[in-house]
């Protein structure tokens, strides 16, 4: 027989993409498909789920089909968080479109629960802080304004669930209805210390817990995924970051991963008990394996590779984002620019979801470079400001493992380590959250013993960038992010007067 593979979907906010992983961490084979973003109104972001489904299904097959299907030994699930799904628990099909994480809408309803004292309640139970991020305003804001989804919920047809919670269902042609510890942490609903649904937090938030999945471990017998006219045992299922720190083999306590999508995402392993956070950071689930929790202290950050596409889509200054990196090293620096990309507001450790961006430090000598840089240099500038926090909080890593589509881009891994002060280090698959899911599936189905065996076998380090920066020359740049921060928060104020 073959050597068997792992087939990984990994559902990304840009894109999906599926992949089939060799026991030794190769890929295989892999295939993708770019995900429409909808931006009906300002701050809104949204997914067609119908499109999601189909994605997912053409990129499966075609990965199954290029390995055989007979070689798939299991499958694990990761995917792009918070993002909710609204479907008919008779036909599977979409009842309205995903509301995105990064979707605004819901500023309101937490400005107003923030305003009631609600939010050292909702941190104590949930870890996390009342922001339009998470799932569960989302879900309130589609019971109240969406008719087909109130409707369904009447007659008792609606399924609501995060995007793992959707594919699962799916891909077992509505066997299962069940998402995981790591997922079910996002949704502002579930208590981390015990991983189950709150009372309390559902009636505040307005979402009958009834209307809730299952919550399950992100290893084991979770499932089975129709592929290619077969069953294939799902063995593992994570959100992406957090399958992103198990691919980097985050199993000590304070190691650190950083993940460079669409947003970037900062994940410090915390052990076996929930962390606390005092600056602004959130406490989460990492993975739970058979009933035992692994939690994270984690920096969430908005907007990272989706402030590249905007260089692209909207200003057309750069035809593809591999551009950056040239254009980047082609001036010595931004020429006093600096990009604050607050399009969807400010995450950890500001939460100010109304914020917007700024490009501050203009002058008639600044050029299409200059700004290409300010925006790549925003990326380190940002993580500085979570690993500051991270820091204050007790967790101060001496190298940062980061992945995701940007890291590809050499400059701007060494200009992380120049901004952090820390090393970088590469892995040579810097599709990290697939392979996190890769390991997860294999120690699910008895591949491998531990994670840290799965990691052992199947994760190699590239590249470690050393920082070459003095730590007056980090103050002083961190002095000028502040500056253009205060700019976006007092453009925050004036806004509000
Ligand atoms: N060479 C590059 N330099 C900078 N950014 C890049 C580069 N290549 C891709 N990106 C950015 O990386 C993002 C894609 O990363 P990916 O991990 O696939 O995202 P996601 O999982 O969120 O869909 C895009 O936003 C793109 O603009
Ligand atoms: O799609 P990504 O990789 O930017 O990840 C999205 C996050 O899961 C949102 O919390």
């Amino acid at each position: 027989m073959s050597d068997p593979h792992i087939l990984v979907i990994d559902e990304g906010t840009t894109s999906t993409r599926a992949a089939a992983f060799t026991l030794d961490g190769r890929i295989a084979a892999e295939a993708s498909k770019p995900l429409t973003q909808s931006y009906p109104k300002p701050g809104w972001v949204e997914h067609d789920a119908a499109e999601i489904w189909a994605n997912t299904i053409a990129c499966a097959e075609a990965v199954a089909a290029a390995v055989g299907v007979e070689t798939i030994a299991c499958a694990g699930i990761t995917n792009q968080r918070e993002t909710v799904v609204f479907w008919d628990s008779e036909t599977g099909e979409p009842l309205a479109p995903a509301i995105v994480w990064q979707d605004r809408r819901t500023s309101d309803i937490c400005a107003a629960l923030k305003a009631s004292g609600h939010e050292p309640e909702t941190q104590a139970v949930t870890g996390l802080l009342l922001d339009p991020y998470f799932s569960a305003t989302k879900i309130a804001w589609a019971l109240e304004h969406l008719a087909e989804v109130r409707t369904a919920a009447g007659q008792g047809r609606l399924r609501v669930g995060t995007v793992d919670c959707y594919l699962r269902y799916r891909l077992s042609g509505g066997q299962v209805f069940k998402t995981d510890a790591s997922n079910a942490a996002r949704t502002l609903l579930m208590r981390l210390h015990d991983v189950t649904w709150d009372a309390g937090q559902c009636a505040v938030l307005g979402v009958p817990e009834t209307l809730l999945p299952a919550i399950g471990d992100c290893a084991g017998t979770l499932g089975t995924a129709k592929i290619a006219g077969r069953r294939i045992p799902v063995t593992g299922a994570a959100g992406d970051q957090q399958a992103a720190a198990a691919g980097q083999g985050c199993f000590a306590p304070g190691s650190v991963k950083a993940t460079y999508g669409t947003g970037a995402f900062l994940i410090a392993n915390a052990g076996k008990t929930p962390p606390k956070s005092e600056h602004r950071l959130l406490s989460t689930m990492g993975w739970r394996l058979g009933g035992q929790a692994t939690y994270a202290l984690e920096g969430s950050i908005f907007v990272a590779g989706s402030a590249v596409q905007w260089l692209r889509d909207q200003l057309g200054l750069i035809g593809s984002a591999g551009e950056t990196e040239a254009l980047a090293a082609s001036v010595p620096d931004s020429g006093g620019a600096m990009f604050v990309p607050a399009f969807a507001g400010l995450g950890a450790p500001y939460w100010q979801p109304e914020a917007r961006g700024v490009i501050a430090g203009l002058s008639g000598g600044t050029g299409r470079a200059h700004i290409v840089r300010a925006c790549l240099e925003s990326m380190g500038n940002q993580t500085a400001d979570v690993l500051t926090a991270m820091a204050a909080d007790g967790v101060s890593p001496g190298v940062v493992k980061v992945d995701g589509g940007m890291v590809k881009n050499d400059w701007l891994c060494q200009d992380l380590a120049d901004a952090l002060g820390v090393e970088i280090e590469r892995p040579e698959i810097i599709e990290t959250t697939a392979m996190g899911a890769a390991m997860l599936a294999a120690v699910g189905a008895g591949l491998f013993g531990s994670l840290e065996d799965a990691e052992a076998a199947m994760r190699r380090v590239d590249r470690t960038f050393r920082p070459r920066t003095s730590g007056d020359e980090r103050e002083d740049r961190r002095a000028n992010w502040r500056r253009a921060v205060a700019q976006v928060q007092a453009g925050l104020a004036s806004a509000r007067s």
